[in-house]
């Protein structure tokens, strides 16, 4: 297909887009109609499309096709064909450093202010540092796996048969190319060997501590990531699990019979709702609270949502991690942990969620850590163990 088609079609999609359902989903529905285009055409045009949106709010009122065309400067760095036909100026500048494509960018467009890549960077973590927070959502994030104990080195030699690329960041975590493909290598086998997991959402399981015969509530367990981690560090516990959507606790269930995992309970429990008829009697040794959040840490992934997000929703985000926290602290054991964790950058969802439960629910924080998913093209997350009092 033609360089200047390729950016028509890109900003079409962009054009449709409204924001209803993630970008993934609709670019994948938009190529399910569209069967006439290639496989290399898709991968074009999801790479102009999802370069647009890393644009965040930097670059206003400008048409489309001339923000993809800025988006393919900035995001990339070595000589792309689309730019040297469509904008050759660009291409010859593509290896330049990005504070000098910010400088040259504002020769061009006075407005442009490479700050909004990132529009709410007053909002970020401590610890947090805010310009390489900012320039990192030009970048793609890797795919990660957890690679379950024992199993390096049969996922390392599996990778080699089939010419997969991959980094190895310890003998449990791997990365990879993000749009790399790793469905087919151990198909059918039970347990598989490896979970695709951020590689900061790994990071979060060395917060569980969990011990054997203990019970244990993923609160917000969605598919199951952090159960699944949870179980492997000990397979003896009981565990519960339970979320608003009972659609995705399937997708759990699929996941935990892939890993030879039986024997759990599920529950579908809204948590801001009252919760005693739902679990009498019960007493957990340890809670996870993965809370829902705005994501902030994750939009590296989905930059879709930097342009759509509004500020107010991250004072809403909070006030129901609040919510959600003081409602379910009742079914912890004294002197057991409540780990709180959130895929957010901001401090309102993290450091302030958990000053709450510590000053106002009674707890006294052990440990936490703001994980800097930034510095490794991986999420940002927040984790903390709180133990009550
Ligand atoms: C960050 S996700 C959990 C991710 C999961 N723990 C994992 O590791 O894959 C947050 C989850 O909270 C759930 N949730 C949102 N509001 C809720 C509520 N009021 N009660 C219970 N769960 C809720 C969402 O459905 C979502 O699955």
């Amino acid at each position: 297909m033609r360089f200047d088609n390729q950016l028509r079609i890109a900003a079409s999609i962009i054009e449709d887009y409204n924001f209803e359902m993630p970008l993934s989903r609709f670019l994948a529905n938009y190529f399910r109609k569209n069967k006439q285009m290639g496989s290399k055409d898709r991968k074009t045009a999801s790479d102009l499309v999802y370069s647009y949106f890393r644009l965040g709010r930097s670059l206003q009122k400008q048409p489309v096709e001339e923000c993809l065309l800025v988006a393919q400067f900035l995001c990339r760095s070595s000589f792309s064909p689309l730019l040297d036909q469509l904008q050759p100026v660009f291409n010859q500048q593509i290896e330049l450093p990005l504070d000098e494509k910010f400088a040259y960018l504002k020769t061009l467009y006075p407005t442009f202010n490479p700050s909004l890549l990132f529009p709410f960077s007053n909002e970020l973590s401590d610890g947090v540092d805010k310009e390489t927070f900012v320039l990192s959502q030009l970048n793609q994030p890797k795919l990660f796996i957890r690679v379950r104990k024992g199993e390096t080195e049969r996922v390392e030699l599996k990778l080699r048969e089939f010419e997969i690329p991959f980094e190895k960041l310890s003998s449990t975590c791997f990365a990879f190319k993000n749009t790399t493909k790793l469905d087919h290598l151990f198909e059918g086998i039970v347990p598989r060997p490896f979970e695709i997991q951020d590689y900061s959402s790994q990071s979060t399981g060395t917060y569980f501590k969990p011990a054997q015969w203990e019970q244990w509530w993923d609160c917000c367990a969605a598919s199951g990531g952090k159960s699944l981690m949870l179980y492997e560090q000990e397979p003896g516990i009981k565990l519960l699990v339970s979320d608003i959507r009972e659609s995705i606790l399937d997708n759990l269930d699929e996941r935990f019979k892939a890993a030879g995992i039986k024997g759990y309970h599920r529950k579908e429990l809204d948590l801001t709702k009252n919760l005693e008829p739902f679990l009498p009697g019960r007493e957990f040794d340890g809670i996870i609270l993965d809370a829902p959040c705005s994501g902030s840490g994750t939009w590296g992934r989905t930059p879709e949502m930097v342009s759509n997000f509004e500020d107010g929703k991250i004072e809403w985000f909070s006030s129901l991690q609040k919510r959600i926290a003081t409602n379910i602290v009742k079914w912890l054991k004294p002197g057991k942990p409540l780990i709180y964790i959130t895929c957010s950058a901001f401090k309102k969802e993290n450091e302030e969620v958990m000053n709450f439960i510590s000053s106002e629910l009674g707890f006294e924080i052990e440990s936490y850590q703001l994980l800097k998913g930034y510095e490794n093209f991986a999420d940002t997350m927040f984790v903390a163990r709180l133990i009550k009092k």
